[in-house]
This record gives structure tokens, sequence and C-alpha cells, in this order.
């Protein structure tokens, strides 16, 4: 599946947003991938998840487990797991920070691919993966749906995205007029009080 499908799909489900939009890292962006209204139809994850799946054993063998964060990694973390016929868990924030919890652990050294559904700094990766390493896994790749950021994203380990795009995100203070002109959306979890 190339990145022109996988846009297609994010089409078909109405999930290519426009408008002003600030991104978990805190940038802002004009667009917005609504992974969800893609994820919600099991069909269209499923074509997604198995494309990813063989993309990431091409890339490194055989893996393990798969883990994701919550919130947005958990639907495409499990599916994918199911075509890789390995466990699927999920860490979430605990005071802010990653953890793994709900009785989920793993076993020293075994081989993790870190699954999430979008990259766009690649920090939320990285808290993850981090999260990973410290309950004592061996992360041998991290993976996603959709890396915006044109394959600049640094996640410490190698990405293997189903699609990259390159899409612009700005800082705060240095919006350009016509995106500071829209009334900013907040979507997703980073930012939700208790
Ligand atoms: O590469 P990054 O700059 O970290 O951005 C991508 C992250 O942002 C979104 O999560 P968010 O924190 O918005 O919460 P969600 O998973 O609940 O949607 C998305 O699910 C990724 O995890
Ligand atoms: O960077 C993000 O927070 C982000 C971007 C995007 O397009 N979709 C999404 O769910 N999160
Ligand atoms: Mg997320």
């Amino acid at each position: 599946m190339q990145t022109e499908d996988v846009l297609a799909e994010f089409r078909d489900a109405g999930a290519l947003r426009e408008g002003h939009f600030v991104l978990s890292s805190g940038l802002h962006s004009p667009v917005f991938l609504q992974k969800n209204l893609v994820f919600m139809d099991t069909e269209r994850c499923a074509r997604l998840c198995k494309a990813l799946a063989e993309k990431i054993v091409a890339a490194v063998g055989p893996v393990d487990v798969a883990i994701s964060p919550a919130v947005g990694g958990i639907i495409p973390g499990y599916e994918t797991a199911r075509w890789l016929k390995v466990p699927s868990m999920y860490v979430e924030r605990e005071g802010g920070e990653f953890k793994l919890r709900r009785g989920f652990s793993v076993e020293p050294g075994q081989k993790v691919v870190m699954v999430e559904d979008i990259v766009t700094t690649g920090l939320s990766s990285r808290e993850c993966i981090a999260a990973i390493k410290a309950a004592g896994g061996d992360v041998v790749a991290a993976a996603c749906i959709v890396d915006r950021s044109g394959g600049r994203a640094d996640v410490g380990v190698p990405l293997v995205a189903l699609a990259t795009l390159d899409v612009p995100a700005y800082p705060a203070d240095a919006l350009p007029p016509e995106l500071a002109a829209v009334p900013v959306e907040d979507p997703g979890s980073r930012r939700l009080s208790k």
C-alpha cells in the first residue's frame, strides 16, 4: 500500500480535516488527520493495519509484542498485532507519564514494536518507547499509519510508516496570518483534564 492509497482511505472516511488545530506537541496546523473516523470502519482499519504489519516484518523481521500509546494508538496497535499474530498492549498516562498499567508487562528482552497512529514531532512515540524500555522491553522498531513529518521525526529507533506526508505545523508564536484568523480546535487527549 502506497501513501496515495492510505490518503484515499482517510479522504473516503472524511478524516482529512482542514481548519486550525493545536496538535499534541503544541504546534498549530491547518490540517488534522482525524484517524478515529478511519479506524471506526473495521474493514478499512484491517486493510491499513494488515499492510502495516507486512511492512514491519519486511523491515525488521518477526517481533514478540506490539505496544501502543493511548488513546490514538490503541486501535491500530491492536489490529496490527492481530495481523502480526502477537499480543497487543498499551501504555497510558499516569501523572502525565506513559506507563504500562492494567496488569500489562513485558518479559526482559522481548522484541517490541511500538505502534502509533500518527507521528508529527515523534514526541509521543519517544515517550512511549521510553516507557517500554523502562519496563524491560527491547524496542526493535516504531511503526505508524501516517508520519506527517515528511520523514524528519526522529524516534530513536527505525520508524516504519505506512504513509509519509509533509504537512505544515507552526509554533504558536509564528502562525501565518491566514491560520491565526481561524478559530482553533484541540482534538487530542494530551491536554484533557481528568
Ligand atoms: O508525534 P507527536 O508530535 O507526539 O504527535 C502525534 C501524537 O498526537 C496524537 O496523540 P494525542 O496526544 O493528541 O492524543 P490521542 O492519542 O488521544 O489522540 C497522536 O495520536 C499521536 O500520539
Ligand atoms: O500531531 C498531532 O497531535 C496529530 C496530528 C494529526 O494529524 N492527527 C492526530 O490525531 N494528531
Ligand atoms: Mg496519541
